[in-house]
């Protein structure tokens, strides 16, 4: 074609998109931006992999040396392939459970030049989660990311000494005198918990309802008050805005990561969820920030409280009191604070609806439960005025059995990951380089046959002592383990107990789902994919 004499109408792809155009400018428009959005994202994966390339060949200097082994042998499993079995989200768990049958311990992927190992075994789970190694704990940035701005450098994604000396702190807040303090709060809100559901299920309704809203505000009441000191009853207007605030900053989270394209940053930016949810993260920032000035206030007015440092030990009521005794500055007593409530409100209201759902499902084993409730509830020494202690708790062996078996079954929290900064050696021949993502799925763990025989029954047995002293403690992972595992551990167990005594105290639950109507769903959670129906028949007690 001489380009000197060219003539646009004799051109039939030129009329075609120049008379397309002029019929719809706004397609044009779209298609250009689809582009320069794909050219964006093209350019932003470039800039990432030459970061990263950079850090991992400073990273492999520092291990000169390392042996070279059978890494390179270990086969990749497609990733078109693994994309396609998991493309149905309701049965992506049992589509994992068969490939970890087929694959044995290792499964390897490759995602956009970054190396995934999934350690399906639990010598393997035990090299990566006890090690102690800084290389060895740093949480993979690609999974995290989306969690910096919200929760900032706090302990669950800050890394190295600045995590090392923090969690040395944060470890202060679940010691026994501490849980004890704690435990007073559990039972009054547990009480409160009691009250709504009464409500909820009058005398003669027959009919099933969700609960689930009811769970979750139990739950949101416990964390603020032990994390916070913001009691629901002495602060109305900032635990309203805190609840409101915390439950659309997870619903919105929640629809963002359900929502696979708004889990892309430049798309998320630009939407108006994203505009709600930092303004509902702001609102959550400024009541923490009045709590912090309260905090202070009520400290500098008693100057004996005021400790500081190391000596910070016994002597708080909640978190908030113990961070400013250490003397955290303002910005991570924020970071710290969403931290905790994040990690330890959605886990442990779901893990308890989960749990409801189960004693619901296997009534001989609720009344197991609600017999030893009741010996401990009718024992004065033990539980005056209704208030569960410690030393209760401690003894309802049962219950706590039960609660084990339930999250083997639905572990809330069904994976655990990390990005390797040194070498994992597996064994003479086997080391994993750095720059790998090793994922350990518990989930999967806890469905092994080898070691849960009939994994898919509820058998609560499983956590006598004896029993339990029989299997790899690496193959039950619900809070994970090692040096980053969860340190709401005991926290978590007290505060369920506590709840679903007081329930079975007072109500005995039925429920009309089954197991397989609610498939569970792996979303940052597990969890059901819809809230599960049950009836509630108030007690003669
Ligand atoms: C049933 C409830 C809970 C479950 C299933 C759970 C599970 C977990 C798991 C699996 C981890 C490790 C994550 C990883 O290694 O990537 C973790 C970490 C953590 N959890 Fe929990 N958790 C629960 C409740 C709590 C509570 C109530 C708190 C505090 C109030 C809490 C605070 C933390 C913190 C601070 C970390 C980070 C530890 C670190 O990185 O050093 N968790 N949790």
């Amino acid at each position: 074609m001489d380009f000197n004499h060219f003539n646009p109408e004799e051109c039939i792809w030129y009329q075609e998109f120049y008379f397309q155009s002029n019929k719809s400018p706004e397609k044009a428009v779209v298609t250009a931006i689809l582009l320069l959005l794909l050219l964006f994202i093209v350019v932003q994966l470039a800039v990432k992999k030459f970061i990263f390339g950079k850090e991992k060949s400073r990273l492999s200097k520092k291990y000169i040396g390392a042996k070279i082994n059978q890494w390179d042998k270990l086969p990749r499993f497609p990733l078109l392939k693994l994309i396609w079995l998991c493309r149905d989200q309701k049965s992506v768990l049992e589509t994992g459970r068969r490939l970890a049958g087929e694959n044995g311990p290792f499964l390897r992927v490759t995602v956009l030049g970054e190396e995934y190992l999934l350690l399906n075994n639990p010598d393997l789970a035990e090299k990566i989660l006890s090690s102690r190694d800084f290389g060895h704990i740093i949480k993979p940035p690609q999974l995290y990311e989306p969690l910096f701005d919200l929760i900032g450098h706090g302990l669950l994604t800050s890394n190295g000494e600045a995590w090392h000396s923090k969690r040395k702190i944060m470890t202060k807040a679940f010691t026994y005198p501490a849980l004890k303090r704690y435990t007073k709060i559990y039972n009054k809100c547990a009480k409160r918990t009691v009250a709504q559901l009464t409500q909820k299920f009058r005398k003669d309704d027959k009919e099933y309802h969700q609960i689930n809203a009811i769970i979750q505000t139990g739950g949101i009441e416990i964390i603020s008050e032990t994390v916070l000191g913001l009691d629901v009853t002495q602060h109305k207007e900032d635990a309203k805005i805190m609840f409101t605030s915390v439950n659309r900053w997870k619903e919105i989270t929640f629809q963002r990561f359900g929502t696979g394209w708004l889990v892309v940053p430049l798309f998320w930016r630009w939407s108006s969820l994203a505009r709600e949810y930092y303004r509902r993260l702001g609102d959550i920032d400024n009541v923490i920030k009045r709590m912090i000035k309260r905090c202070r206030d009520e400290l500098t007015d008693q100057p004996e409280l005021k400790l500081g440092g190391n000596n910070a030990n016994d002597s708080f009521d909640n978190m908030m009191q113990l961070m400013i005794k250490s003397d955290f500055s303002e910005l991570i007593i924020l970071d710290e604070v969403k931290t905790m409530i994040m990690a330890g409100y959605e886990t442990v209201s779901a893990t308890i609806h989960v749990f409801l759902f189960m004693l619901a499902l296997h009534q001989t084993h609720q009344a197991s439960c609600r017999e030893e409730v009741d010996r401990i509830f009718d024992d004065p020494a033990n539980c005056a005025n209704e208030e569960l202690t410690m030393e209760a708790l401690s003894e309802m062996k049962y219950l706590e059995r039960c609660l084990l078996e339930s999250m083997r079954m639905f572990p809330i929290v069904f994976i655990t990951a990390r990005k390797l900064e040194a070498p994992l050696n597996i064994d003479d021949n086997l080391e994993i380089p750095i720059g790998t993502t090793v994922v350990v799925p518990n989930i999967l763990l806890h469905k092994s046959p080898i070691h849960f025989p009939q994994p898919d029954e509820f058998q609560p047995d499983r956590f006598l002592p004896e029993n339990c002293a029989k299997r790899h403690a690496y193959t039950y992972l619900p809070f994970s383990a090692g040096p980053r595992g969860c340190l709401g551990i005991k926290f978590s167990l007290l505060e369920a107990k506590t709840i679903v005594a007081h329930i079975l105290r007072n109500f005995e639950i039925y429920t009309n789902d089954k197991i397989d109507d609610v498939p569970m769903i792996p979303s940052i959670l597990l969890r059901p994919q819809r809230d599960f129906y049950f009836r509630l028949e108030k007690r003669n007690i």
